[in-house]
């Protein structure tokens, strides 16, 4: 194992399987709060700038001449490493690490819809299974696996492009660089210094839980990373980590996994007041009557709520008695420029009383009273759309797909379910 073979401080863990967490680190003895549970040495820690060092030597060994330049992300840099140090095996002197890692991530959507070759859009139609997945996504969720593709993409045209990587070892193989990109983002530890972020073999063996909480520091004594558990474990329990106060789509698309009763759960409500803007504005040129507002108009006051910094993170939890602010912000904005009105909307007008809104004004009881249920309305129709959509994606999550990963679809369906448990809080 690693830790032996590396010399690790010894712990108190010891890797094992549990039925629902899969491979993580179970206690050999009791933990007591405040305890450290895992010291990893400075040596053993893959920094970023270990591995533009590891590269560059390489680069330097096969042509003495090359210069220094490197040019690429921590991130960037430690994705190449692991691709690098895989592509080495026996020949890489962390080939019993490169060895521990998972051999894929069958429950992390970006992996499955990553595609084949290189692209910088999702694959949504090569086969079944991808054609499955790509159709049951959140709306929210799809947004962020096409993001985390762009960047995927991005990183591989840079990484390729370094003149450090073409020398040493070139990238190539796309499939083994979304696995080494992955390993990189699942696995990397904050390190508290400028944002640095590190590989730390070892730690990366423990799983998350929301009931976690942890203490990270740097022992400059002896040059350890150490975490320390704020609440004790027992022998034989599993030892979790905390990876930080994320949702269920967040923990799906970094991590392929969900938590089974996630403390931060919402409904997000973005794609709904998009899908609004973009109809409005296609009724209002239907409309075109002189005294409606012009799909322009819409734009404009999009743009108000893009400068005021309104725009998007349209959140509503199921313990909200009123749609939170951002989205009264939003609505308040503009759902009054489509009604229909004897005279064209004064758009600087509407905006000084939304400004007044703001600001905590009184405003006038009728004009209040009615935006009020507009924006009460507004929200109880994208939350019956969303549970319409929801009732269909819960009943084809609930039977395991041929040729799909099964925990993937599990954890799918658990996302719906929370989506629909909340949409349903709002409908009546
Ligand atoms: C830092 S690694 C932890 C060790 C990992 N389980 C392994 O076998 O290598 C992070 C990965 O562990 C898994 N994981 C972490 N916490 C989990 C949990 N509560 N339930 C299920 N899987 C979890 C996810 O696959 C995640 O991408």
């Amino acid at each position: 194992m690693v830790a032996k073979e590396r010399g690790f401080p010894k712990t108190k863990l010891t890797l094992a399987y549990f039925p629902d967490t899969f491979r993580g680190m179970m206690a050999t003895r009791d933990i007591e709060q405040g305890e450290a549970i895992v010291r990893v040495p400075d040596r053993l820690l893959v920094t970023a700038s270990k591995a533009k060092a590891a590269v560059l030597s390489r680069a330097k060994a096969r042509s003495p001449s090359f210069g220094s330049d490197w040019g690429l992300s921590e991130h960037q840099s430690l994705a190449y490493w692991v691709y690098a140090e895989t592509e080495l095996q026996e020949k890489s002197e962390w080939a019993s690490y490169i060895c521990s890692l998972p051999r894929d991530f069958a429950s992390v959507p970006l992996f499955v819809l990553s595609g084949e070759a290189p692209s910088s859009t999702i694959d949504t139609t090569s086969s079944d299974g991808v054609r499955w997945v790509a159709a049951h996504l959140p709306q929210p969720l799809r947004q962020k696996v096409s993001e985390q593709q762009s960047r995927l993409f991005g990183d591989w045209s840079l990484t390729r492009a370094s003149p450090a990587v073409a020398q040493s070892l070139p990238l190539t193989n796309w499939r083994l660089y979304v696995w080494s990109w992955l390993v990189a983002s699942t696995r990397c530890i904050h390190l508290g210094r400028q944002g640095s972020i590190a590989l730390a073999p070892l730690l990366d063996l423990l799983n998350h839980s929301e009931t976690a909480s942890i203490s990270a520091l740097y022992d400059t004594e002896r040059g350890h990373f150490v975490i320390k558990t704020n609440r004790p474990f027992k022998r034989g329990q599993e030892v979790f980590i905390s990876y930080g106060p994320h949702d269920n789509i967040f923990m799906l698309a970094e991590y392929g996994f969900v938590l089974a009763c996630n403390p931060y759960q919402h409904l997000n409500l973005d794609h709904a007041v998009e899908l609004w803007v973009a109809a409005a504005k296609a009724r209002l040129l239907e409309r075109r009557r002189a005294a409606s507002a012009s799909p322009a108009d819409i734009d404009a006051l999009v743009d108000v709520l893009r400068q005021r910094g309104l725009w998007g993170d349209f959140a509503l939890s199921a313990d909200d008695v009123e749609p939170p602010y951002r989205l009264q912000a939003a609505l308040r904005l503009l759902l009054p420029a489509e009604s229909r009105q004897e005279q064209r909307p004064n758009p600087k007008r509407a905006i000084a009383q939304w400004e007044r809104w703001r600001r905590g004004e009184p405003e006038a009881a009728a004009s209040s009273s009615a935006l009020h249920s507009a924006v009460a309305s507004w929200t109880r129709a994208a939350c019956q759309g969303i549970l319409s959509v929801s009732d269909r994606m819960i009943r084809d999550t609930s039977q395991h797909s041929a040729g799909l990963d099964a925990f993937l679809v599990h954890c799918l369906h658990t996302v719906w379910r929370e989506i629909s448990a909340i949409a349903a809080c709002h409908c009546a």
